[in-house]
């Protein structure tokens, strides 16, 4: 649905904010673009929703190249991290320009979405609050009814009950109708709970891509401690990092709890357990941190 090809782009003051990015979206999933900050997220969705001008490379979307196609960017909608109201308008005022440029724009959707949220439709938008201007940007991306949602951080700033709400919202939209979602956020943990597949940017790159169940399968967290001193005992693992306490060692390791099993069982540990990470701990030891967290369990 989304397929991103070498993509580069520079600013004046900046060479290589993006740099030979690759990335692809399946249809009717949810992607979740992680990073840190400063990595690039904002710039790539930028480009995928044909705002900025590839330097160089491709984005396809639905088979066709973004940028100046009006057609497509019909069926895409978009939740920028900074939000723009016109002066004075209201969710309503609102609501009747986007009804009018977007062709598959839904009252009956605008109608429950607002009654669900609770918004006052008349007030101007420049009096909500930052939470309660994400809120109504939410409403109106998801009324026109997209074929592809795009979000950039949508629920960071949220309260607890709304985000849960919004995410609700996203998963219904995708098993109702296979909406395909791209959403960048910082919320780890809720991103681990809904999303299909992940992309963590480093550098301006997609550095690793996968699904989240093989992602969560392919790094582990071992505890081990043997009965007597073993020479190298992890030799043949990914070991990307490791920790001791006394006679206990435990590791991050880039394998799959079979390869781990294999080599660490032959040395009989006296303890052994090996535990999957969650996506904040991968996210942490894949980008190179870690060095001081407390890893022991
Ligand atoms: N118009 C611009 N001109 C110059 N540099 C820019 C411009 N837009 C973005 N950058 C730079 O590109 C880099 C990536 O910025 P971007 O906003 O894409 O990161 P991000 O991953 O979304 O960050 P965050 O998680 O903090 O929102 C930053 O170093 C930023 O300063």
């Amino acid at each position: 649905m989304i397929k991103i090809r070498d993509l580069v782009k520079s600013f004046d003051t900046k060479d290589r904010v993006l740099d030979c990015v690759d990335l692809n979206v399946e249809k009717g999933s949810i992607y979740g673009l992680v990073g840190v900050n400063g990595s690039g997220k904002t710039t790539l969705i930028k480009h995928i929703m044909g705002i900025l001008k590839p330097d160089s490379g491709s984005i396809k979307i639905m088979g066709e190249e973004i940028y100046e196609n009006t057609a497509i960017k019909q069926k895409m909608a978009y939740v920028p991290d900074e939000l723009f109201f016109y002066h004075g308008f209201s969710l309503k005022d609102m609501s009747k320009q986007y009804a009018s440029f977007y062709k598959g724009w839904s009252w009956e959707k605008y109608d429950s979405l607002v009654s669900s949220f609770g918004l006052n439709e008349k007030e101007s938008l420049r009096s909500f609050s930052k939470g309660m201007q994400k809120q109504a940007y939410f409403i109106l991306a998801v009324s026109t009814m997209p074929e592809i949602l795009i979000l950039d951080e949508p629920i960071d700033g949220l309260d607890p009950i709304v985000r849960k709400r919004v995410w609700s919202i996203i998963v219904d939209e995708v098993a109702d109708r296979q909406m395909t979602v791209l959403v960048s956020s910082h919320n780890l943990r809720e991103m681990e709970g809904v999303c299909d597949a992940i992309g963590i940017m480093k550098n301006g790159r997609v550095q690793i891509e996968r699904d989240i169940d093989t992602l969560k399968t392919d790094i582990h967290k071992v505890q081990v401690a043997f009965t007597s001193e073993v020479y190298d005992p992890f030799k043949g693992l990914n070991v990307i990092h490791e920790d001791s306490r006394g006679s206990v060692k435990l590791i991050i390791a880039k394998n799959s709890f079979e390869e781990i099993e294999d080599i660490i069982g032959r040395n009989n540990p006296a303890v052994f357990d090996v535990l999957p990470l969650t996506l904040e701990e991968i996210f942490i030891y894949e980008l190179g941190g870690g060095k001081d967290e407390q890893i022991f369990v």
